[in-house]
């Protein structure tokens, strides 16, 4: 059905590209699960020349809905609007990165349907909960797609039943594929392509007692045989479980078992090692978000305080507090299972950083100003659907803010009453304080820079537009990256500094010397 369907589709149209070259590299191969071809007999003759175009030519385009576009890869449409969106904002600069094009993902949460003889590992269809198999996504880090196909083969092996989402049924619900392409042993130009998958599988159940635990031992065992670190393709770098049960459209339950592998995953982003269990949030595209940090590194002055919002395992605050000298670096992050990454990644941070480093577990949203006292840039990274409206409001409201806190520092009965606050005491209890260094909590200044990370155009454009309107700040810089080739989204890094700068300022200026 599916190969008909994709039959009847006109080839793609060849388009010349103006990627970088690094984003023009050769698609990379998965490593075969078969034996391996015999060498190329003239070495100097590829057997398969690099593509020059910016076409996806994936097979699932069209059936699958984890991409919308097939054409010019390297430059979503939507590029063209936020270049129009931040010149009439007075950003006449806006630069856009692109990266790689195909294989870019290194993380996927992939939904498992149909029958022992006959899984799908994929997406489901647009609008609905079909799962559609999607063995040759070209999105994929080829090593997610030859993990994919050996889950494939371990699930009719093992006789594992995929889930049943209207009975509620069956063993194996979803599967999350990361690479790791950390490898100091390898020339660092062989790391991505030898990248290693943590699998973790969501396993229907309530824990690893359960009734069909044997089955989860017995899959796990078939990963790490065919494709662990004494197998013929070393390609599987860990085997995780999380039991969940719930009916409900949340992938991953509360509970998880580290099985087979190497417990500990590695990443190097932002001029750091970074460690991320599999229940932490990671980007999806690592090497668009190392050239984004790097980017953002440069907008924060040395020996500065940071406030990292919607933090995940600290992986932002961290790489600046290694380099660019923090004074202190604060994360406040909601999902509590961050806490353990950020601890590891703390303890692999170079002796010489010497920063007042905590974790906090706690909603941003409630009284989102306290985690900003004393510091001098805010960072926030939300979710796509943008900053919660407390946050908004707390940024807008900035200045008058400040002024209060200033004045209010000195007084006893202040401190009295923060310390009251459930969520405060609570966010307090649930904290990891590393380094030496003290705050300024006590000045009562507010950032002077906010540094927004977007993932979705939407809602940023919203929020931005509602801190603009309260004149309380101005954009300074905005910067697009093409974290997903094949959509319309693309991750933005936008800084906003207090006041209304310099045009405006000149403007007013003007004003004032001509009534004169
Ligand atoms: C786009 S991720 C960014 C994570 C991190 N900055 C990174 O790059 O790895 C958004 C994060 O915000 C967290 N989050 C969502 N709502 C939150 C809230 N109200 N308060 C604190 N964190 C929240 C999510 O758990 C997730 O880790």
């Amino acid at each position: 059905m599916l190969l008909q369907l994709l039959s009847t589709r006109a080839p793609s149209p060849l388009i010349t590209c103006h990627a970088s070259p690094a984003a023009l590299r050769t698609r990379l191969a998965p490593p075969s699960l078969s034996p391996p071809s015999p060498p190329n007999p003239n070495p100097t003759v590829p057997t398969s020349l690099p593509s020059l175009t910016c076409a996806l030519q994936c097979p699932h385009f069209q059936s699958c809905s984890g991409c919308t576009h097939e054409l010019n890869l390297h430059r979503p449409v939507i590029v063209e609007e936020a270049a129009e969106f931040f010149k009439g904002l007075g950003v006449s600069d806006f630069t856009f990165d692109s990266c790689r094009l195909w294989g870019w993902r290194c993380r996927a949460k992939l939904a498992v349907r149909g029958s022992v003889e006959s899984p799908l590992i994929g997406l489901y269809r647009e609008g609905t909960h079909n799962v559609v198999d999607i063995p040759q996504c070209e999105a994929h880090h080829p090593n997610i797609n030859a993990a994919v196909e050996l889950l494939r083969q371990g699930i009719t092996e093992m006789n594992v039943e995929p889930y049943d989402e209207d009975q509620g049924t069956g063993d194996l619900r979803y599967v999350q594929m990361a690479v790791t392409t950390y490898n100091t042993s390898l020339p660092a130009s062989e790391r991505y392509k030898n990248g290693k998958v943590q699998v973790a599988l969501v396993w229907n159940s309530r824990n690893e007692n359960s009734l069909n635990s044997d089955k989860l031992n017995a899959l796990a065992s078939f990963l790490w045989r065919k494709g662990g670190l004494k197998s013929n393709v070393h390609l599987v770098h860990s085997v995780w479980a999380n039991f969940q049960t719930s009916t409900n459209n949340i992938i991953f339950g509360n509970r998880w078992r580290h099985l087979l592998g190497e417990r500990d995953f590695w990443e190097h982003v932002g001029g750091l090692d970074i460690s991320l269990a599999p229940s932490s949030f990671g980007q999806a595209n690592t090497r668009a978000f190392d050239v984004l940090l790097r980017k953002l590194q440069k907008y924060v002055p040395f020996g500065a305080s940071v406030a990292d919002l919607y933090a995940g395992a600290g992986v932002i605050g961290l790489s600046l507090a290694a380099t660019r000298k923090c004074r202190s670096v604060k994360c406040i992050e909601i999902n509590k299972e961050s806490m353990l990454s950020f601890e590891k990644t703390v303890d692999r941070l170079p002796n010489a950083v010497d920063c007042s480093i905590t974790w906090h577990h706690a909603d941003t949203s409630k009284e989102p100003l306290s985690w900003m006292v004393g510091c001098d840039v805010v960072i926030v990274d939300p979710p796509r659907k943008g900053l919660d409206m407390s946050l908004i409001e707390a940024l807008q409201n900035i200045s008058a803010a400040e002024h209060k806190a200033k004045s209010s520092v000195e007084s006893p009965q202040s401190k009295l009453k923060d310390e009251k606050r459930p969520w405060i005491l609570r966010a307090r209890e649930a904290s990891v304080q590393i380094g030496s260094k003290t705050t300024l909590e006590n000045s009562g200044a507010l950032p002077e820079i906010l540094i927004y990370i977007s993932c979705g155009w939407e809602s940023f454009k919203e929020d931005c537009k509602s801190l603009l309107s309260s004149k309380a700040w101005h954009l300074d810089k905005a910067h697009g990256y093409n974290f997903f080739p094949g959509t319309q989204s693309i991750e933005v890094l936008a800084v906003f500094k207090r006041g209304q700068g310099e045009v405006k300022k000149k403007k007013l200026g003007k004003k004032k010397k001509k009534r004169l």
